[in-house]
């Protein structure tokens, strides 16, 4: 099943946040991320993609087949969300079985159903029990095998995982993906812990002010955002503005970097991205773009040091992250300069 959301629009009563002019296709089985500041939109998608909220402009498609006019429940959407929604009067076999109740499967197999179900997220003993007696991780699973039973067309998860403790939500996102792997089930994945949408999506799209602003694998994003927007939110960076000097320069008022400038041509404005690891600690005197400074604050992160490292006229400190801090210079290996567009 593809999800096909075509020049969607959408703006909540009498103001003009929502959605602008969206566009975001899942391939069959395909796990999306979305990722984007507070009140960029994401909650939005998901509530126009499950027909919790209605009235948008443009198309959204399951499978070819316009979802305008179907109602919710006829949607054949599985969702799970932050707060685990599950009945607390129902154990926890029932819980599973819910939606297969309203479409009135017969008690003996939907209760065959879900504990197929319990037994794929690893609560096959726990059928019989209530919902309160299990913790936040296993509820979550619980929501998991519940949305899953329907058999649905397409799976929402709204930050299933980030009302969970760290050391439950490394493990969870694990096997959410390896479940929704098994099952095929196409997904868009809400967060705002990109971590989370960097480890477990195939693709993660980064949206602002209800736009989106791009899709991409994790690696591609991180590597290659499209613009300032992207790499400020995707990972930690340096980022400073600079013009082309010539044919692979860019000259940044306080130094000049060789960098691949690609088909710019001299006197264009750029950001250059500079990512932490991509810092080199003490590299010879002589190398190419080498910069003298010194270390500021450092942070101790075991494997690593972070680090803050001062370059005369910088404006402000490039970020650095290796084994040691740098005594007296940095150096970054020119395809590692990424020059960003204004
Ligand atoms: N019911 C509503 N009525 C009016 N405006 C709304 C409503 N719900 C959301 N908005 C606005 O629409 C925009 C998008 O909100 P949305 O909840 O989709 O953002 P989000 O990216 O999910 O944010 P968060 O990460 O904080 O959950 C925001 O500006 C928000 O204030």
């Amino acid at each position: 099943m593809s999800l096909v959301l075509d020049h969607v629009s959408y703006s909540y009563p009498g103001t003009t946040q929502g959605l602008h002019d969206l566009s975001l296709d899942v391939r069959t089985g395909e796990l999306v991320a979305v990722i984007g500041p507070s009140g960029s939109g994401k909650s939005t998608l998901l509530k126009l993609v499950s027909g919790l909220e209605t009235g948008h402009t443009g198309r959204i498609a399951l499978d070819g087949e316009d979802l305008s006019r179907t109602p919710v429940h006829q949607r054949h959407i599985g969702m799970v969300f932050q707060s685990y929604a599950l009945f607390p009067h129902l154990n926890v076999l029932d819980n599973v079985a819910y939606g297969l109740k309203l479409r009135k499967v017969p008690a003996a197999e939907r209760h065959r159903r879900a504990q197929e179900l319990l037994d794929v997220v690893g609560l096959g003993d726990y059928a019989r029990r209530a919902v309160a007696q299990l913790s936040g991780g296993q509820q979550q699973r619980v929501a998991l095998a519940r949305a899953l039973a329907i058999d649905p067309r397409a799976l929402l998860l709204d930050e299933p995982l980030s009302a969970l403790d760290a050391s439950v939500r490394g493990h969870l996102r694990d096997q959410i993906r390896a479940i929704q792997q098994r099952f095929n089930a196409t997904t868009l994945l809400v967060t705002h812990d990109q971590e989370e949408a960097l480890t477990m999506a195939d693709r993660v799209a980064v949206m602002q002010d209800g736009r989106l602003l791009q899709i991409a694998t994790p690696r591609d994003l991180y590597e290659h955002p499209a613009s300032r927007a992207v790499a400020q939110f995707v990972g930690l960076s340096t980022l400073l503005p600079g013009t082309v000097s010539a044919s692979d320069r860019v000259n940044l008022g306080f130094a000049e970097l060789a960098a691949p400038t690609g088909a710019r041509t001299p006197g264009t404005a750029v950001h250059v991205l500079i990512r932490p690891e991509h810092i080199e600690a003490d590299p010879p005197v002589g190398s190419v773009n080498r910069l003298a400074g010194r270390t500021g604050a450092q942070r101790y992160l075991g494997a690593l040091t972070r680090y803050d490292f001062e370059v005369a006229g910088a404006g402000a400190p490039f970020l650095a992250e290796s084994a040691w801090p740098a005594r007296e210079a940095i150096g970054i290996a020119p395809a590692h300069v990424r020059l960003l567009d204004d």
